[in-house]
């Protein structure tokens, strides 16, 4: 009896053990499952960022004059103020630019010299100062540049300095890259200061360069040092180009991102070299400067830098404020990212414009050797551009390439004139005023959008402004979708015709909105009056 008890005994502690085994992980399981279920579909907008929407939209620039805007645009864009490099720019081009800005816009460019003055630096760079009334409120600065990138002409589908609208867009180099924000910018402000006639309460600067695209050391730098020696020493935040608003650039987000640099990547200039024998190239050596400099260089791009995606990431916020505008799967997917990380990390991965977030990015640009068709060069050197994500020093990255190399007899050595650390990561919650000002002003004009914090992945005249502030933000009011993306610096650059509307409509609000103490906004309406 009793041994059959036992047997019952230990059948019964089996099944419940058998039961437990199985169904403890099912129940597990399940409760993860309806967990992330109820993340997914109790994810919505912060109360703080719904707040920052406005009740109305509707431009308020003066539609009448947007013609004549455009036609100013236009001609901004006709002039070739193209930057090969540093000692290779396009002086008379930028004389003439000079005039036009000049004669375009007379009344910022003297005679109100109690509103604003302007200042020529570095010849071609500009710097305008609008004084406020209160001395109290601290300045801030908002920046472009108004040189350009060379053209393949004969690859565009269009005169690249002919500015030709067909309707819905103007082509021209510049259009996007900066021209818009130049033009923009002192749209704004003359329409701000002279049509609107607003007092200005809080002093603020316009620094444009002539030199962005070879390393604004001409331009803005020069512009940081004016400032510095007039006794500026403090800026309440600093706007520059950057981000852009993005459409289908992240997986499963139909709405358009208004994504605002808040860091930028680092730079570093790597040279990749070999010094061995030269010879005749009838009797080569088994490996050959321009074989051993290849290999080094294939290793680069086969291991390439680690990346990072984790919750002290910008990256993560980025997806976590995307989460409520994503289709149902991503909003699954970007409301537990604590459980997905590593599939999203995976994703970005594959695409070069988003695996550039979450990595240093390693892209050989030059490869010099040899000389003569049957000399064996003794000689050869690679030079690697990479951009340095924040998580990393340049040191890291360095160290990161010898070891990947993995040959003593490869020199890896960093430009120490050009390299630049990444940038501190400026504030993007809901305790910034600033960050708050910025996104007010992209919501009143791109209302369909939704705005995130990201990091820059290519460098901008920033750099020279960063002791400046705290809050450095990188972001231009232009719409791009990420098809369109290889026209950055490429072929058949464009803007739409009624994106100009809404960038010269933007700087206005942002004008507008920095203006008033507190920086309180336009309409605030709480959510339940909609
Ligand atoms: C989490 C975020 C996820 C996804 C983002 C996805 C894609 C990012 C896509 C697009 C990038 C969007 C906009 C960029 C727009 C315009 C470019 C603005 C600035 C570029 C500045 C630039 O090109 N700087 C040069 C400076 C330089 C000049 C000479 C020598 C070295 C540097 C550069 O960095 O090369
Ligand atoms: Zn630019
Ligand atoms: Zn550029």
């Amino acid at each position: 009896m009793l041994a059959w008890l036992t047997a019952r005994g230990t059948k019964r502690r089996r099944w419940i053990a058998c039961g437990l085994g199985v169904g403890l992980p099912v129940l597990v399981l399940l409760a993860l499952v309806l967990a992330c279920l109820i993340n997914a579909w109790s994810v919505s907008e912060p109360d703080w960022h719904y707040q920052l929407r406005p009740s109305g939209s509707g431009h308020l620039i003066n539609d009448s004059l947007f013609e004549e805007r455009l036609g100013r645009f236009q001609a901004a864009l006709r002039i070739p103020t193209i930057s090969v490099d540093a000692r290779n720019l396009n002086e008379s081009a930028l004389e003439e630019f000079k005039n036009f800005l000049q004669t375009s816009f007379p009344r910022l460019h003297g005679g109100n010299e109690d509103k604003i003055t302007c200042e020529v630096v570095s010849n071609y760079s500009f710097l305008y100062e609008i004084k406020g009334s209160d001395e109290s409120l601290t300045p801030y600065l908002l920046a472009a540049h108004l040189d350009v990138v060379p053209v393949e002409e004969d690859k565009w589908n269009y005169d690249p300095f002919e500015a030709m609208k067909d309707g819905e867009y103007i082509y021209a180099r510049g259009a996007f890259d900066d021209k818009h924000a130049v033009m923009g910018i002192l749209e704004a402000l003359d329409y701000f200061l002279f049509t609107k006639n607003e007092s200005v309460k809080r002093t603020f600067y316009v620094g444009i360069g002539h030199d962005e695209e070879v390393s604004g050391r001409q331009g803005a730098a020069k512009i940081a040092e004016v400032l510095h020696n007039r006794g500026v020493k403090t800026m309440d935040f600093v706007l520059d180009e950057g981000f852009v608003v993005l459409t289908n650039a992240l997986p499963g987000v139909q709405v358009p991102v208004a994504l605002v640099g808040v860091s930028e990547k680092g730079y570093a200039e790597v040279s990749v070299s070999v010094d061995g024998v030269s010879g005749h190239s009838s009797m080569p050596p088994k490996e050959s400067a321009i074989g051993i400099i290849s290999k080094a260089v294939s290793r680069l791009e086969a291991y390439p830098q680690p990346h990072f995606f984790d919750s002290s990431s910008v990256e993560y916020t980025t997806l976590e404020t995307a989460a409520p505008h994503s289709s149902f799967l991503y909003k699954l997917i970007y409301s537990n990212l604590w459980l997905f990380k590593n599939i999203v990390s995976n994703q970005f991965l594959e695409s070069a414009s988003t695996a550039a977030t979450v990595r240093t990015t390693t892209a050989p640009t030059l490869f010099n050797a040899g000389y003569k068709i049957n000399v064996v060069p003794s000689t050869a050197t690679a030079y690697i551009n990479h951009r340095v994500h924040p998580k990393q020093t340049i040191e890291d990255v360095l160290e990161y390439d010898r070891e990947v190399i993995g040959d003593s007899r490869v020199n890896v050595t960093l430009n120490t004139d050009t390299y630049i650390r990444p940038h501190p990561i400026s504030p993007y919650g809901p305790d910034s005023p600033q960050y708050k000002l910025l996104a007010r002003s992209i919501l009143e004009v791109f209302p369909q959008s939704f705005v995130a914090p990201g990091t820059m992945i290519a460098t901008t005249d920033t750099k020279y402004y960063l002791n400046f502030s705290k809050n450095v933000y990188r972001f231009a009011p232009t719409f791009l979708d990420i098809e369109d993306m290889p026209r950055l610096h490429g072929h058949d650059e464009r803007i739409r015709v009624e994106n100009y509307r809404e960038v010269v409509d933007f700087f206005f609000r942002l004008m507008v909105n920095a203006n008033q103490v507190n920086a309180r906004p336009l309409h605030v309406h709480a959510r339940n009056e909609l």
